[in-house]
């Protein structure tokens, strides 16, 4: 295990498990309908890569670059930046929103205002997170992987000042690296 983390709060397998059951979800509910997957970066894209493979059904993919955190912050700022928009249209659309974490919904509930704007058919969310005691904003969160505790995580994706998202499992970082930075 990585010397920096403290505990493993989702281990590989249970990463796996989540992917496999979310796909199978997702397989089932979208048949015949060719779905585009729209992928947050940057922490969703790891969960993308692996849950679309679980995802046996005509589908499209696309990324859109969103950020609020940045840098050494664990709290959102609050001000959620696009940073990157998508190259596809979403017009008639039947849009999943694919993302590592909904913590208090700011990104989201963004998303899904501006993504009502461009005429999409349908919009449903999965989240391979969810930190339900942090909502600000209230989002209906459709397929939902890992329910946490009100801890801030590294690893599969998400990052400490851009650290750790290559960790294969999700954990918890030790405190003197807050400290210490
Ligand atoms: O529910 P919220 O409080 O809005 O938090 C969730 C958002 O925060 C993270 O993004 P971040 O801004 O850290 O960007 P990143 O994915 O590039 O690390 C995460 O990927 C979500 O998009
Ligand atoms: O716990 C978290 N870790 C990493 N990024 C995040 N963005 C919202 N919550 C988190």
């Amino acid at each position: 295990m990585n010397p920096d983390i403290e505990k493993v709060l989702v281990s590989e397998e249970e990463i796996a498990a989540a992917n496999k059951r979310l796909g199978q979800q997702l397989t089932a509910d979208y048949q015949g309908k060719n779905p585009l997957f729209v992928c947050i970066l940057r922490g969703a894209a790891m969960f993308m890569m692996d849950l679309i493979k679980h995802v046996d059904i005509p589908l499209e993919y696309d990324f859109m670059d969103v950020s609020s955190y940045g840098g050494e912050n664990t709290v959102t700022t609050g001000d959620v930046r696009i940073i990157k928009d998508l190259d596809t249209s979403l017009r008639d659309r039947d849009v999943v929103i694919v993302e590592d974490i909904i913590d208090t919904g700011y990104t989201l509930d963004r998303l899904i205002e501006l993504f009502k704007t461009r005429h999409a058919n349908s919009i449903k969310i999965v989240s391979f997170l969810d930190k339900p005691s942090r909502r600000i904003k209230h989002v209906h969160v459709d397929y939902n992987g890992v329910k946490i505790p009100d801890e801030f995580v590294v690893g599969y994706g998400m990052d400490y000042d851009e650290r750790y998202r290559n960790l294969p499992y999700v954990g918890v970082l030790k405190q003197e690296i807050y400290s210490t930075k």
